[in-house]
């Protein structure tokens, strides 16, 4: 597989062939982020592999080292990192980077726990809408810590009680405060439950990895518990973050858009399995073993069946970051389709423009419900990533979209992919560079 990473700013992409072959994804994003993090909290020295290249997890990085972490990338091979415990016991100075990316937030346990207070501006990534931290906020509070926030951004300044038994009631599944009360609860070393927990398989796998580190952590629909149980011990940690669902997900809409077949290596069966409910509602053959999800796009028998994907964080729900490329496959197909994304609010604002400049007609219904009539036929044009999976999402459209179709912006899908168009390109995808 070609592993340069693009520097063009834009892409063509020229439909043509079904996709057809075999590709691996990268680690996640999305899991490997939370787990930077949560390394960083144990306080213990950990070697994570299978560690994405790409931009958002490279920003991550560097902003642990500015938090006094040594963060060591394998020469041999890049995607393992290995990440020491802290030396520093004052605040870092610069954190401006944090603002570029969403998951900064994560890192607030780990300097609370170093320096006892963490200045931090408020977190940016996908210009997706407005996405609040007063979950966050209400959790640090819950265990004493004091919350400043200004213009520029947040501080939490560590209380001086200590908690061992705290109970935290979520008001609805977030994703960023419930890892936010798990790591907090870490740094504590004390007993938490958090009820109406988020329960997607990045959450599950921060557990897992504290069960590593010694922590009794268990889920169920209503609640989450964890329990310091070992954590005398200070042996070096090793944790593989998972395959990266989304781009799992994205491929294989791309393969099936294309009426291609092709397998997709290096992603678990239950992380990516909402999605693949979809495909099957759809009539379109995929399925996933596993490791691996396969998709026969060339045995394709469309049920004409209208789809419905919702974005929801409810246990087993189909997560936000599935919704996009759901879309650009749902355009070709027969159906009244009805696709929402609640959770972030501005991406149909990013995406539904840039497909309607394909030629797709759909109907905005409000700013985060729209519906569509398929099948509908694109037509390349030139198209810009607002957001990672605009960029992918277009990418895919583009796979079936008549002659050529520009995508611009992919400053934003790498912060996401370290190299998806050369994951297509693999499977045959006739995708060029274009000079910025
Ligand atoms: C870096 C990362 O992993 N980003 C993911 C994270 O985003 P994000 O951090 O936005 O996700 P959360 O699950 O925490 O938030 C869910 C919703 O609640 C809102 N909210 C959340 C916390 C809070 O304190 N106040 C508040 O208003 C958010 O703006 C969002 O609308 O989960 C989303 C799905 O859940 C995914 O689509 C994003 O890709
Ligand atoms: C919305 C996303 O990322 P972030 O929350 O980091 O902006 C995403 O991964 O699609």
């Amino acid at each position: 597989m070609p592993s340069t990473v693009s520097v063009a700013d834009a892409i063509a992409i020229r439909s043509g062939e079904p996709l057809i072959g075999t590709v691996r994804v990268d680690g996640s994003k999305n899991a490997a982020l939370p787990l930077i993090a949560a390394a960083a909290a144990v306080g213990r020295l950990a070697h994570l592999g299978n560690v994405p290249q790409c931009q958002d997890v490279r920003t991550m990085l560097d902003l642990l080292r500015l938090c006094g972490y040594s963060v060591a990338r394998s020469q041999s091979n890049p995607e393992e990192v290995v990440i020491m415990p802290i030396s520093r016991t004052e605040p870092p100075a610069d954190l401006t980077d944090a603002g570029g990316i969403r998951a900064s937030y994560y890192l607030v346990p780990a300097l609370l726990a170093a320096c006892g207070r963490a200045r931090l501006p408020w977190p940016g990534g996908c210009p997706v809408g407005e996405r609040g931290m007063d979950l966050h906020f209400r959790v640090y509070e819950k265990f004493g810590d004091q919350v400043l926030l200004d213009s520029l951004g947040y501080q939490v300044i560590r209380g001086k009680r200590r908690a061992t038994d705290l109970t935290i009631t979520l008001p609805y599944r977030s994703r960023g405060a419930t890892v936010a009360a798990v790591l907090r609860a870490v740094i504590e070393r004390c007993r938490l439950t958090v009820t109406q927990p988020n329960l997607s398989p990045e959450v599950a796998e921060i557990l897992a990895f504290l069960r590593e580190a010694g922590w009794e952590a268990s889920a169920d629909d209503e609640t989450l518990v964890l329990v310091p149980l070992h954590l005398g011990g200070d042996a070096p940690l090793a944790w593989e973050v998972p395959g990266d669902k989304v781009e799992a997900v994205t491929l294989a809409c791309a393969v099936a858009i294309s009426r291609g077949s092709a397998q997709i290596r290096g992603v678990r069966a239950a992380d990516v399995r909402p999605a693949l409910e979809a495909f099957a509602w759809l009539g379109i053959p995929a399925h996933a073993g596993a490791d691996t999800v396969t998709v026969q796009g060339q045995d394709t028998q469309l049920t004409g069946q209208p789809l419905r994907a919702i974005a929801s964080l409810a246990p087993d729900g189909l997560d936000a970051d599935f919704e996009p490329p759901l879309m650009a496959l749902a355009l070709g197909v027969p159906g009244v389709h009805l696709f929402a994304d609640a959770i972030n609010p501005g991406r149909h604002g990013n995406l539904v423009p840039q497909l309607a400049r394909l030629g797709a007609v759909i109907e905005q219904l409000s700013a985060t419900h729209c519906r569509f009539a398929g099948p509908q036929r694109l037509t390349g044009a030139a198209v810009r990533a607002g957001d990672i999976r605009t960029g992918s999402t277009l990418i895919v459209a583009a796979l079936a979209a008549d002659g050529t179709t520009t995508v611009s912006g992919l400053a934003q899908l790498r912060r996401g992919h370290a190299d998806l168009p050369g994951k297509l390109r693999h499977l045959g995808a006739d995708i060029t560079e274009e000079a910025a």
